[in-house]
């Protein structure tokens, strides 16, 4: 026989998730409960993108910056930024579709983001500066990789780290790859998810019409 036991009042509660928020304040709040409560890559997020012809695909990648702060070139109204080889299968979907959609799961806080918009390319001044900011090691696997074609085997991709490695061991940095870059999705919608118990969840979104709009939000149901 299933559990009638009557909800009890934690179940019962308001929502958590303020009406009128700042989407990027609460963000804020939030990742750095995950800096805290989540063990590895609290900054992890699978990025889904599409082909020109709506076929979609995801993969996850690092957040390397992010807030009301970043300013998509130029056009302001903050963003979430990552990097990756712009000659790879997403950086193909993403010439083709400039658009993308971000998600965070926090499993041990039971927390979820998501987070959806149009990208525009960072700066050639800020892919050079935080690909540079990255451990040597790095700047070499990266220039050594064409990402997402094919490899036969292991060792060629080890025979290229070891000369890109030899070439720049010296002055310490590795030259960035034109195709090295970085993207960000200025958001037009963000949803907050958080678990309740009896899968009771409160969910609330976040949307704008453009990097400058105003913030409307709503409830949704679980
Ligand atoms: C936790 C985690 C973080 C990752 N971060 C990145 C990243 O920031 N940039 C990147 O290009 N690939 C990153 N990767 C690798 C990608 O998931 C993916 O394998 C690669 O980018 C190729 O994807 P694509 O073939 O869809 O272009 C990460 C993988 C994991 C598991
Ligand atoms: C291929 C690749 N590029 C980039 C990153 C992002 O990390 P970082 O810029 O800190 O090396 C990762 C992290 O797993 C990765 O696998």
């Amino acid at each position: 026989m299933s559990d009638t036991t009557p909800l009890d009042d934690a179940q019962l509660a308001d929502s958590v998730l303020p009406a009128g928020a700042d989407p990027f304040a609460l963000f804020e709040e939030w990742f750095a409960a995950a800096q805290v409560g989540e063990l590895n890559d609290p900054n992890a997020m699978a990025l889904a993108t599409a082909s020109a012809d709506g076929a979609p695909s995801v993969r996850m990648v690092l957040l390397k910056g992010h807030g009301a702060g970043e300013n998509p070139e130029g056009m302001g109204g903050g963003g979430f930024t990552f990097f990756t080889n712009a000659e790879s299968r997403k950086g193909e979907q993403i010439r083709a579709n400039m658009q993308a959609a971000l998600l965070f799961h926090w499993k041990s806080l039971r927390r979820q983001i998501r987070i959806e918009g149009p990208l525009v390319e960072v700066s050639p001044a800020r892919a050079d500066a935080y690909f540079h900011s990255r451990p040597y090691k790095s700047q070499v696997g990266s220039a050594a990789s064409d990402q997402s074609r094919p490899l036969a085997q292991r060792q060629e991709y080890l025979d290229r780290v070891q000369q890109v490695w030899a070439a720049h061991e010296g002055e310490g940095q590795v030259p960035r790859p034109a195709h090295w870059t970085g993207f960000t999705l200025s958001p037009r919608r963000i949803e907050f998810w958080i678990d309740r118990d009896n899968r009771l969840h409160d969910r609330r979104e976040f949307v704008r019409d453009g990097a400058d709009g105003e913030w409307a939000d709503t409830l949704l149901y679980p």
